[in-house]
C-alpha cells in the first residue's frame, strides 16, 4: 500500500470538524434571537454619510517607501508553502523512473501543501493519463506537466467577474473571524476607486463590535453604510439596504452576514430569507454570493466551504490570509473539490492586499521559477494607486 492510500485511510476529518465545532461554540454564545418581522423594525436605521475625501499626506512628509507589487507580496506570502514542498517537488523529478514510488512521492508532496486527497488524486490520475498518451518515460518531463495540470484546474471562467459591472448585491458569507468584514472593506474601496457607487450593509447583527468594525471600514473606504442596532433582524437590514441601493442608484451593495455553522437550519433560513427579500424587492439586481475562507486553516476551510455550499448557493470564493501560510495549496483543493471559482485572494491587511485571483501567478508563486515583471504587470490594478492607505485603522479586532 502506498503512502497516499495509507494516509487516506487514516484521514483525520474529526480534528477538522472539532475546529469547526470550536468556532460554532463561540458563535453560539454570541447568538441573539431575532424574531422581529420586517414590519416591526424600529426606524433607527443608521445611515452614515461619509465624506469620500481621504486626507492626503501632510506637506513635507517623507514619501512612504515603495510598496512591492502584488505578485511579489503573493510570492513572499507563500514562501512557507513553497519551502515546505519545493525540495521534495524538485527532487521528485530527478527520479530515474516513473514508477509507483514516483507517484507516491508526488502525492505526498501535493498533500503536504494542503491540496487535499481528492484533488491530489485527480492531479495524479490526470498526470498518469498524459504520461501514457504522450509516451513520456522520464520523470523530469513531468514537472511542467504537473504544474500545467494544476494551473488548468484553477482557470477562472471569463464571466466570473461580470457581476462587478452589473447592478449587484454581494452577499458575503463565512464563519466568524475569517476576514469577511475586512474583505468587504477592501472590495468596497477597490470598486469605489474604479468609479462604482458602493453601499455596505451590516447584516451581521449578532455583535455590536461587528457593526462598528464595518462602519470603520465604510469610513475608510469612503462609502455609505446601512446598519441597525445589535440584535436587529438581519433581513430587516437587508430590506433597508436594498431600498437605499435602489433609491441611490448604487452599483454594488456589499452585505456582511453572520456565519453560524452550529445550526444549519437557522443559517439556511436566514440566508434564504435575505435572498428572498433581495429578489422580491430588487429583481433587477444580480445576486452574487461570496464565501470567505481563512487560508491558514487549510482543510478546515474546505470543510466550511462544503458545509456552506450544502445550505446555500455560492458563486465565488475569497481566500484570505494567504500571507505566511504553509497551507497555500488549499486554494487549489477548494476550487477543485467544490467546483466554485476562487475569485479573490487576500495576502495581508492593507486595502490593496486583496486582489482578483490569477491562477498563473498563484501556481508560479507556489512551484515555478518565474519572471516577476510580467506577472506584476498583469496583476496590479491601474487604479490601485488611488486607494487610500491608513495603517492605523487595520487593527480592529
Ligand atoms: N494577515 C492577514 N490578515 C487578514 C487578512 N484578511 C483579514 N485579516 C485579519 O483577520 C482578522 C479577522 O478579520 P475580520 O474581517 O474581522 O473577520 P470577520 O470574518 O468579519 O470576523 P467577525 O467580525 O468576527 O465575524 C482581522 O484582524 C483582519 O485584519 C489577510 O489577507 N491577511
Amino acid at each position: 500500500m502506498g503512502w497516499f492510500t495509507k494516509k487516506k485511510k487514516g484521514e483525520t476529518t474529526e480534528e477538522e470538524l472539532q475546529e469547526v465545532q470550536t468556532q460554532e461554540t463561540v458563535a453560539e454564545a454570541e447568538e441573539v434571537e431575532t424574531e422581529k418581522e420586517i414590519s416591526e423594525v424600529p426606524s433607527e436605521t443608521v445611515d452614515t454619510e461619509i465624506p469620500a475625501e481621504i486626507p492626503a499626506d501632510e506637506p513635507g512628509e517623507a514619501p512612504a517607501p515603495q510598496k512591492k507589487g502584488f505578485f511579489a507580496r503573493l510570492k513572499e506570502g507563500l514562501t512557507k508553502t513553497r519551502n515546505s514542498i519545493s525540495d521534495s517537488f524538485n527532487n521528485l523529478f530527478k527520479a530515474s523512473e516513473l514508477d509507483d514510488d514516483f507517484y507516491d512521492e508526488l502525492e505526498e508532496t501535493l498533500v503536504m501543501s494542503d491540496m487535499g486527497y481528492e484533488t491530489t488524486e485527480r492531479i495524479v490520475e490526470d498526470l498518469k493519463a498524459r504520461v501514457k498518451e504522450e509516451h513520456i518515460k522520464e520523470a523530469q518531463a513531468c514537472r511542467d506537466l504537473v504544474i500545467n495540470i494544476i494551473r488548468d484546474q484553477m482557470q477562472v471562467d471569463e464571466t466570473a467577474y461580470d457581476f462587478e459591472n452589473k447592478k449587484t448585491v454581494v452577499l458575503v458569507i463565512g464563519v466568524n473571524g475569517v476576514g469577511k468584514t475586512t474583505s468587504i472593506g477592501k472590495l468596497a474601496a477597490q470598486y469605489k476607486a474604479r468609479g462604482k457607487k458602493v453601499l455596505m450593509a451590516a447584516a451581521d447583527t449578532f455583535r455590536a463590535a461587528a457593526i462598528d468594525q464595518l462602519k470603520t471600514w465604510a469610513n475608510r473606504a469612503g462609502v455609505d453604510i446601512i446598519a441597525q442596532n445589535e440584535g436587529a433582524d438581519p433581513s430587516a437590514v437587508v430590506y433597508d439596504a436594498v431600498a437605499a441601493a435602489k433609491s441611490r442608484n448604487t452599483d454594488i451593495l456589499l452585505i456582511d452576514t453572520a456565519g453560524r455553522l452550529h445550526n444549519k437550519k437557522n443559517l439556511m433560513d436566514e440566508l434564504a430569507k435575505m435572498r428572498r427579500i433581495i429578489t422580491r424587492e430588487y429583481p433587477e439586481a444580480n445576486v452574487e454570493s461570496l464565501i470567505v475562507l481563512d487560508g491558514t486553516t487549510g482543510q478546515n476551510a474546505l470543510e466550511q466551504a462544503r458545509q456552506f455550499s450544502s445550505v446555500t448557493e455560492i458563486n465565488g470564493i475569497i481566500i484570505t490570509k494567504l500571507d505566511g501560510t504553509a497551507k497555500g495549496g488549499i486554494a487549489i483543493a477548494i476550487q477543485s473539490e467544490l467546483n466554485v471559482p476562487v475569485k479573490y485572494i487576500g495576502i495581508g491587511e492593507q486595502i490593496d492586499d486583496l486582489q482578483k485571483f490569477d491562477p498563473n501567478s498563484y501556481v508560479n508563486a507556489l512551484f515555478a521559477d518565474f519572471d516577476m515583471r510580467s506577472d506584476v504587470e498583469i496583476l496590479v490594478d491601474e487604479n490601485i494607486e488611488n486607494i487610500p492607505k491608513d495603517d492605523d485603522l487595520f487593527d480592529m479586532n
